[in-house]
């Protein structure tokens, strides 16, 4: 069978350096281009990765050039909007791992893959501890139904709250709805500093007593698995599909 060919948005990034490593390693794909804004200085952090592949700064065009199966966005919301719709446009499918996009723009995402009969992925986390945080607190919820959330990410993460928390509390409230239960506010609370990658905890309050889960990513490495299966999975699926527990439980 022929290689998955991979395109990487924000390749230049810290998630997207780590995914030129996970990529390249991986077995089944092959990485043919970055995307990534315009720089004047050095890329020796990409090409660290030992192989060498063309960085487009326009979407359209790397698409049309170099025919990728998938493309997998770790820009930021706005990027990955307008990458997206590129990337449908030319027959490519979106692993879009980029965080603080808004329903409206996934719904219309997912008719457009559906019109192109493509695939597609959101997953705002590709951490399988992080899914499973958030599958166990909705469990959880429905027998401790007072929960907040807090979530702590490096201080350069531009969206707030995270991504994961949002989805967090997005899966609490369909247990509870689907056990019958009131959905009270789910507080979420971000910190933001130096020494954190990304961390969660879920705390549920009862009478007298505490249940708290907590995922940590010490590293981005965390999210690599995640990302493969991603790709993977998407070249078999039509419209988008959210979340990646779809391809895992
Ligand atoms: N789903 C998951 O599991 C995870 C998701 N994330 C998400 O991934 C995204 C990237 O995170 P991270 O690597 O830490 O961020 P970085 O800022 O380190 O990297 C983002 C890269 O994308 C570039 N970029 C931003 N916008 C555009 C655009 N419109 N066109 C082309 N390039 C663009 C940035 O350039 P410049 O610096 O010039 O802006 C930068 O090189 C975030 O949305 C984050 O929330 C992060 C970790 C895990
Ligand atoms: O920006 C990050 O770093 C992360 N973003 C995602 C989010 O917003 O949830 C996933 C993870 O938390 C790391």
């Amino acid at each position: 069978m022929e290689p998955i060919r991979v395109v990487i948005a924000g390749i230049r990034g810290k998630m997207g350096r780590e995914a030129v490593l996970a990529v390249t390693n991986a077995k089944g794909m092959t990485l043919v281009a970055g995307i990534d804004r315009p720089r004047t200085y050095t890329e020796a952090s990409v090409a660290s990765a030992d192989v060498s592949f063309p960085i487009y700064t326009d979407p359209s065009l790397c698409f049309v050039e170099q025919k990728p199966d998938v493309y997998v966005d770790l820009t930021d919301a706005k990027g990955a909007q307008s990458n997206a719709l590129a990337a449908v446009e030319a027959g490519v499918r979106p692993v879009i791992g980029a965080t603080g996009l808004d329903a409206e723009f996934l719904q219309m995402l997912d008719q457009e893959l559906q019109q192109a009969e493509l695939g597609g992925l959101f997953a705002p986390n590709f951490a399988i501890g992080a899914l499973l945080m958030m599958r166990m607190s909705a469990l959880i919820a429905p027998f401790l139904p007072d929960i907040e959330i807090i979530e702590y990410h490096h201080a350069t993460k531009k969206d707030s709250p995270s991504g994961t928390a949002k989805k967090t509390a997005e899966e609490i409230a369909r247990a509870l709805i689907e056990s019958g239960k009131e959905v009270p506010p789910i507080p979420i609370h971000s910190v933001r500093l130096p020494g954190f990658v990304a961390h969660q905890e879920v705390i549920f309050g009862g009478n007298g007593e505490h249940l708290t889960i907590r995922h940590d990513s010490m590293s981005r490495v965390s999210f690599m698995p995640g990302i493969l299966l991603g790709i993977q999975r998407v070249m078999n699926v039509v419209g988008l599909v959210n979340g990646l527990e779809h391809f895992l439980f």
